[in-house]
């Protein structure tokens, strides 16, 4: 295993007096792919938004305990959250890309990180669609707007944009929910190549999924960590009762 790259130590989140996290000890470890499965509303994406602070904004959320990134927790007082989200980027349910072309898309981060220079950034976002998987597709569209692309390609968008400020990590919430089967298939192949280079995280109803792309997967129920382990070791042989109920359908 590489080393980890977030540790969650003893993690709680509350949202008001509703505890949605509870004790969560969890490494995660670099170039490699988690997953996060669990019946809805045992807390995957409050945990998976964690990892980039994007729950603490929310009034009434209370957090304890700890979420390592590179060995500094991320709720250290001082942590600079705009900087945190370039090393730990996010792609939502569903593809989300900003009202202008795909170029621009690509370059927004960049830009906000003070890349002005016309060829760097032509190379940043050339380098960011080849990642992506979306070079020869849209190499001729990059004036087009991202909005008049397909589902399937705005998602990889997403990544792309993701990808363009060199992230270290890259939090999936539900990436290919809202995809037909071709397109999800894209998106797996895609995470299978990002995880090269890449620390990916994945919140997923779907456990085939999981099943198909992830390294190691974590088992949630009710806001606690069930278990945690290798995918194939997870799926094939639980440990725990719930888990195997979980992924044999018994509930949820
Ligand atoms: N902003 C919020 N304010 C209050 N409670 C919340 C908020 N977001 C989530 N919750 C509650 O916290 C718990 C965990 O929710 P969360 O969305 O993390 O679960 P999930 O496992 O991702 O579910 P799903 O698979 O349905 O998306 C749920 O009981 C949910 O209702």
């Amino acid at each position: 295993m590489g080393s980890a790259v977030i540790e969650s130590r003893d993690l709680n989140l509350y949202y008001g007096k509703a505890h949605a996290l509870k004790n969560i000890n969890m490494d995660i470890p670099e170039k490699s792919i988690t997953a996060i499965i669990g019946p809805s509303g045992c807390g995957k994406s409050t945990y998976l938004r964690c990892m980039n602070r994007m729950n603490d904004l929310l009034p009434g959320v209370k957090i304890t305990g700890t979420l390592g990134f590179r060995g500094k927790n991320i709720y250290d007082r001082d942590v600079d959250v705009v900087a945190l989200r370039k090393d730990i980027g996010m792609v939502f349910q569903k593809p989300n890309p900003f009202p202008m072309s795909i170029y621009d898309n690509v370059a927004y981060g960049p830009r906000i990180h003070g890349v002005r220079k016309r060829e760097t950034l032509d190379h940043i976002v050339e380098r960011s669609l080849q990642q992506a998987a979306l070079w020869d597709e849209l190499k001729d569209r990059l004036r087009d707007s991202a909005l008049s692309i397909s589902g399937g390609q705005q998602q990889r968008l997403c990544i792309a944009r993701c990808l363009a400020v060199e992230p270290e990590v890259i939090l999936m919430d539900e990436p290919a929910s809202a995809l037909d089967p071709i397109a999800t298939s894209k998106i797996e192949d895609l995470m299978r190549e990002l995880k090269e280079r890449y620390t990916i995280v994945i919140v997923t109803h779907n456990m085939q999924q999981a099943a198909r792309v992830s390294d190691r997967t974590a088992f949630f129920l009710m806001g606690e960590l069930i278990e945690y382990d290798y995918t194939k070791k997870l799926f094939e042989n639980p440990a725990d009762r719930r888990t195997e109920d979980y992924i044999t359908g018994r509930f949820g």
